[in-house]
């Protein structure tokens, strides 16, 4: 069951120095009735405006959005089902939480009975039962984040749109709230979109990541695809702590290719595609290698201590760039200076379908 179906939108700004830039380039995504989608992208990629563009508060240059089916062009944001949480909540300070909750309502002229029980319900639905009666300064800054989500699905929208609604609370909190809202998510059954610069979020919340680059979408996959599957070197290297091997494939042993940087370094890629003579870029996480007997030969040039886990940076002895390895810490663990082997399995290996 499909629910928001973006079609081809454009979107272009001027900008005062004169420049024009298209903020959206084409976009076409689709977004399941009851699924999470998250917009990863750099600063000025485009989110915001497709957010904007979205809940009505910016109109497209061309291209189309539709909610279950009907055509969003022609209603103004406050008739759309769609609404939207902000980074700064911005609760009403002289109003208590349940009228905070309730305004929206109010506004329409909902009646009281009716608009009571809403918020009741709402705020059951954000754990915040019986804080009705408080003010937003009696609230800790995860409750106030809580009030302001009761409040954007008190009206019962179809679809919630999230600017980096949690950027501003500490990252313990941060991460308590990133399942409380997944959770939420699911237990509405409404789709969520939600926009963060914050790949590890993204990674964690997401049903579907939608990586966007300069007002395209660069890939769209599930966190998994995203992460062991970048399709670019973009996502590859925006998505998680990356390194990348560019090589040339000497040759093809069954289903393992033997391919060469350009300083010597030996690796094993997975064949599928792959022929002779051929230059691929290839992905490996830090915590794809593993420290071995044989294998890539190299020196540490830096540990850095981060609780259960090393990161180590490893030189190869044939030159190239530095390879970053994560480590189990312990009694074992090299040190900086340390001559170490790295290994890997080859089917870990990623190679790039675009270089
Ligand atoms: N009103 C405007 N006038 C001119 N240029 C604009 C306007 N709004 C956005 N832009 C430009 O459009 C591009 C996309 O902006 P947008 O805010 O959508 O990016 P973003 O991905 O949300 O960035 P951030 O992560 O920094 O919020 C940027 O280059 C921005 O400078």
């Amino acid at each position: 069951m499909a629910s928001l179906e973006i079609r081809a939108a454009r979107r272009h700004f001027v900008t005062p120095e004169g420049g024009r830039v298209a903020a959206l380039d084409g976009i076409d995504l689709t977004v399941g009735a009851n699924e999470f989608v998250t917009l990863l992208g750099p600063s000025g990629c485009g989110k915001t405006t497709l957010l904007r563009a979205i809940s009505g508060f910016e109109a497209l240059d061309s291209g189309s959005i539709r909610l279950d089916g009907t055509d969003l062009a022609a209603l103004p944001p406050f008739k759309r089902p769609v609404n939207t949480v902000f980074q700064s909540y911005a609760l009403f300070s002289h109003m208590s939480v349940a009228r905070n909750v309730g305004y929206a309502l109010e506004v329409r002229g909902v009646d009281r009975k009716a608009r009571e029980a809403a918020v009741e319900s709402a705020l059951a639905k954000v754990g915040l039962t019986g804080m009705g009666g408080r003010r937003p300064n009696q609230l800790s800054g995860g409750q106030r984040q809580r009030v302001a989500l009761a409040r954007s699905i008190v009206a019962e929208p179809r679809l919630l749109l999230l600017d980096e609604p949690l950027s501003a609370l500490d990252r313990n909190l941060r991460q308590q709230m990133q399942i409380e809202l997944k959770t939420l998510q699911s237990r509405l059954g409404i789709a969520f979109v939600f926009v963060t610069h914050d790949q590890e979020e993204a990674l964690t919340m997401s049903d579907r990541i939608v990586v966007m680059r300069a007002g395209r979408i660069e890939q769209i996959g599930t966190p998994r695809e995203i992460y062991r599957h970048p399709r670019t070197r973009f996502v590859a290297e925006f998505i998680g702590e990356t390194n990348l091997f560019h090589a040339t494939v000497d040759r093809i042993e069954g289903a393992q290719a033997l391919a060469r940087t350009a300083q010597g370094v030996e690796m094993l890629l997975p064949a599928t595609g792959l022929r002779r003579g051929q230059a691929v870029t290839a992905v490996l996480r830090p915590a794809d290698f593993s420290l071995a007997d044989q294998g890539i030969a190299g020196r540490v040039t830096r540990a850095v201590y981060l609780g259960s886990d090393l990161q180590l940076y490893v030189q190869p002895d044939a030159g190239g760039e530095e390879i970053r390895v994560t480590a189990r810490d312990g009694a074992n663990a090299p040190a900086t200076g340390a001559a170490v082997h790295l290994s890997y399995a080859p089917e870990a290996a990623h190679v790039l379908e675009a270089a």
